[in-house]
């Protein structure tokens, strides 16, 4: 296995050139992904150990920016098991799962991402050859962003609209190959490149994809839901949406995704706020840790509780997506729309208060947190990314009200599903007659406010649940964690509050007063909650939150390992002697290095053999 954080020729991955790094990116990949072919291989698979083994390694010390393998198990293969029939599958599955081929997804266009109705990649019918012609009219038609395409992936699911006997039925998928198996050039008709430098997820090579006029058969268009006949036929689909059911399951496993970065950041910026000393709370007195300001408490221990939440809220979300796949199997499409709800919402949510998590945990490490050593900005780059790919969040939330708009609509006429059952309760002007500063009280007040704004609320069933499966001494700190939550989001949230619900003053003097306590009251536990993450020194990267405490000397030492301690003098592009910095920029942003080639030399080095099972 490659040591824990690959460096070339001796410089870290901070320190590589955009084509070092896409190595480094492809060399650990394939040994990482050989892993998860192993586990194929001895039939230790399932969707659930995939979700864990794939989640755990992007994003891991070994990928830690991504991966350009990436797509490939979490969009390329769920396509194939959402959308292809029992033909396509015996097909291609097979092949995706020993990675003899490496696909990815493409259905964001230069000019659309949200508004995927109005894609313009055409998909055209040719009943006399039996072959479907894929056409990109437009520059804004070129697929954009489909992770892994750049330079590493030969097939491809291409979401475009789909035409027939001059009709256009609206967008499909299509699998299609990209590039020769053995080559690896791009094929004739086919224009492939990667998009260039990012915030973050670096290592992912995302690509960019165009089609003149290219020709694939008439089965490569995914037809467990609608079809094409031979003589161009259309048949639709029992339901418009179930094509988008890629998106819908990814939208699920990011929330896991979420759990595993917020872990990550606030297990770093606990522990270094236990080993870091600043300022003394009485003058004379050792410098006191920064963990024992109510200030840096209110900053992080909301993390905590909030990792837990969403843990708790993944699971179950992940029993609810299984059971409703289960139904769709049987022809009931009735929970679907609330599935697709459920997932926009929560992928929102989750993705949007993970992000300002982490920011809030760098803050709260002052300097240290800003250095890349922490692991707490390309932590930052990460999830931030979560917020707009999948389904950019403003457009999530819209679907949901319209969803729980709808919901309530119809709350008198029609059986409400499981997540929305509350609504009906809450409709009931009894329901909230008084304020109790508890955490069912606070539960009740957000369900008045969700039903007078229209907001689901999804806290309480993990309540119940947790109950009934923990020590009395664990379910002391869990209550205290959910009581953190309930009270730091009522005291944010307050507003709401004080417009639909009948809170005084009072108690909310003393919903202050509950809070402060509750933050003292985790104040012991901190370091070993987020100790009970359980997330080894390998896997968090960090200088600052290492198991062993010793932030100033593995900061030290990672500074030494910048070129610029190594020599007196770098040249770089902008320091460049001959002054000419603009140019120099523009060069480089019009070719990156790794477009200058049709095939990078990494494929023959590593992807092949990978492929060949030779790895
Ligand atoms: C087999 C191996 C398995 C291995 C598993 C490995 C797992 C590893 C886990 C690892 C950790 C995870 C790491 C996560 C990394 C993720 C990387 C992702 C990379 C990014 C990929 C992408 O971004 S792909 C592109 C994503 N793009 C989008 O999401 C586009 C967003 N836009 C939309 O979804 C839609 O356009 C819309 C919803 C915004 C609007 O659609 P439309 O205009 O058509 O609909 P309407 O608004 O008019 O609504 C009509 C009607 O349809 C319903 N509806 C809409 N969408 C859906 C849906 N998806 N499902 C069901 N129903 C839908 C909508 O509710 C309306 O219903 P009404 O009844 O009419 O109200
Ligand atoms: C790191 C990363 C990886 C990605 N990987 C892939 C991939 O592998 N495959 C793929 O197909 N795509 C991928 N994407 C693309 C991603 O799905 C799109 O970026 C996303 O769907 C948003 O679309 P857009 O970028 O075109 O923004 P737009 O849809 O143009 O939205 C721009 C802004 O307009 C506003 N807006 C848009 N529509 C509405 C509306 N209806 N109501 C209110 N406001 C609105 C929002 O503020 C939004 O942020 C990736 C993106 C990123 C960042």
């Amino acid at each position: 296995m490659l040591s824990k954080r690959e460096v070339f020729d001796g410089v870290p991955e901070e320190y590589l050139s955009h084509k070092e790094r896409y190595e480094n990116a492809i060399r650990n990949s394939v040994v990482a992904f050989s892993l998860v072919r192993k586990m194929q291989e001895e039939g230790k698979t399932s969707i659930n150990n995939y979700r864990d083994v794939v989640g755990g390694l992007l994003g891991s010390s070994v990928l830690r920016d991504g991966s350009p393998l990436g797509l490939h198990y979490i969009m390329f293969m769920p396509a194939i098991l959402n959308q292809a029939n029992e033909e396509q599958q015996e097909k291609w599955l097979p092949r995706a799962w020993n990675c003899s081929i490496i696909g990815s997804y493409a259905q964001t266009e230069l000019g659309h991402g949200t508004f995927i109705r109005g894609l313009e990649t055409t998909a055209t019918y040719d009943a006399a050859t039996k072959q479907f012609v894929l056409h990109s009219p437009t520059l804004t038609a070129y697929k954009w962003w489909p992770g892994g395409l750049g330079q590493t992936a030969n097939y491809c699911i291409v979401v475009a609209q789909l035409y027939t006997k001059g009709q256009c039925h609206g967008i499909h998928s299509f699998i299609i190959q990209v590039r020769d198996e053995e080559t690896h050039m791009p094929l004739p008709g086919i224009k492939i490149g990667e998009i260039g430098a990012k915030l973050g997820l670096n290592a992912v090579n995302n690509g960019f994809l165009g089609f003149d006029n290219y020709r694939i058969p008439r089965t490569n268009m995914l037809m467990k839901h609608a079809q094409v006949l031979e003589d161009g036929t259309y048949v639709k689909s029992r339901h418009s949406k179930l094509n988008y059911g890629a998106m819908v399951f990814v939208r699920v496993v990011i929330v896991f995704d979420m759990v595993n970065y917020l872990s990550k950041a606030v297990t770093i910026a606990t522990r270094f706020s236990a080993v870091r000393r600043q300022c003394q709370l009485k003058a004379g007195e050792t410098e006191c840790q920064i963990l024992d300001y109510v200030t840096q408490q209110h900053k992080l221990f909301v993390s905590i509780a909030a990792a837990h939440a969403f843990r708790i809220t993944a699971n179950k979300l992940w029993l609810t997506f299984n059971e409703v796949n289960e139904q769709l199997v049987e022809g009931n499409l009735q929970r679907l729309p609330e599935l697709h709800a459920l997932a926009c919402c929560l992928k929102a949510v989750t993705t949007a208060d993970t992000a300002a998590c982490v920011e809030r945990c760098r803050l709260a490490c002052g300097g240290h947190g800003y250095m890349m050593s922490s692991s707490l900005p390309l932590t930052y780059g990460l999830v931030t990314a979560a917020c707009t790919y999948e389904g950019e969040n403003t457009v999530l939330l819209l679907q949901t009200a319209r969803f729980l708009v709808k919901t309530y609509q119809q709350l008198d006429s029609k059986a409400l599903t499981p997540t929305v059952a509350y609504l009906k309760t809450a409709a009931a002007e009894r329901f909230c007659v008084g304020w109790s500063n508890t955490t069912e009280g606070i539960i009740r007040g957000f369900q008045v406010v969700a039903m007078r704004v229209i907001i689901m609320s999804t806290f309480n069933e993990e309540v119940q649940e947790m109950s009934r499966t923990v020590s009395p001494q664990l379910k002391e700190v869990l209550h205290q964690l959910v009581d953190l939550y309930c009270t730091y989001w009522a005291l944010e949230k307050l507003s709401d509050l004080l417009l639909y619900t009948p809170i005084s003053q009072k108690e909310v003097e003393s919903l202050r007063l509950r809070y402060e306590e509750t933050l003292t009251n985790l104040r012991p536990n901190a370091v070993g909650l987020v100790d009970a993450f359980d997330l080894r020194d390998e896997m968090l990267q960090s200088t600052l939150g290492s198991y062993d405490g010793r932030v100033y000397e593995r900061l030290m030492e990672e500074a030494m390992k910048s070129p610029l301690n190594a020599e007196p003098m770098l040249q770089s592009t902008l320091g460049s002697y001959d002054g000419r910095v603009y140019e120099r920029l523009m060069e480089e942003a019009m070719k990156s290095p790794l477009n200058a080639e049709p095939v990078n030399y990494t494929f023959h080095k590593y992807l092949k053999p990978f492929m060949q099972g030779k790895l």
